[in-house]
């Protein structure tokens, strides 16, 4: 765990990437394009714990259509910068069959950790799989999985805030920040 200085270090050089006021208003368009599309479906959604916890907290409350809740858990990043192999913590597998299914996480990155949960929900026999991201990071690579719905783009750069974290630290942050660019990059 970081000290309190170097967390209170992390976020003074970090740039603001986005404000909280464009993040809630980010909401409401996702919010709208679910409801297009989803709002006749009773679906299940899921939240990717952890770091998806406030955007889910932020989100739900705007999808006013019958729906059912629950969540997975998975850790590909263990609180390090980079990440690693997917620990499975929570998957509801009993709840899925003839579910059409939607999914919320915090961030796409390179994508490894939602094509792993998609193709898990679809083989525990779900009916249909959508996605929901706040942050699609750009990383210049070919992505193994592509949400449905997106809410803001970010450059490569490793971000916290707004239920992200920076070596476990700064979940809570109302706005999302990037630790400074690298030289090069
Ligand atoms: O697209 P990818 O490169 O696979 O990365 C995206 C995933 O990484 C983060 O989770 P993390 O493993 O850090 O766990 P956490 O949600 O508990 O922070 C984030 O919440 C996504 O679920
Ligand atoms: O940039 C990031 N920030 C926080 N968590 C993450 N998980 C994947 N990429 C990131």
């Amino acid at each position: 765990m970081l000290t309190r200085e170097k967390t209170e270090q992390i976020l003074r050089t970090a740039d603001l990437m986005y404000s909280f006021e464009t993040i809630e208003a980010t909401m409401q368009r996702l919010a709208d394009e679910i409801t297009d599309k989803l709002s006749t479906q009773c679906p299940l959604v899921l939240c990717v714990m952890k770091g998806s916890i406030v955007f889910a907290g932020h989100l739900l409350p705007k999808l006013t259509f019958p729906l059912n809740f629950d969540y997975v858990q998975v850790s590909r990043y263990h609180n390090k910068i980079s990440g690693g192999e997917i620990d499975w913590l929570m998957f509801p597998q009993d709840e899925l069959k003839d579910q059409v299914v939607l999914v919320i996480d915090d961030i796409l990155d390179e994508g490894i950790t939602l094509a792993e949960i998609r193709k898990k929900v679809l083989d525990c026999g779900a009916r249909s799989f959508y996605s929901a991201v706040l942050i699609d990071k750009d990383t210049g690579k070919v992505k193994s999985f592509q949400a449905d719905f997106v809410g803001l783009t970010l450059p490569d750069r490793y971000v916290f805030g707004f239920g992200m974290d920076i070596h476990g630290a700064w979940r809570n942050l109302p706005a999302i920040y990037a630790l400074p660019s690298e030289p090069g990059k």
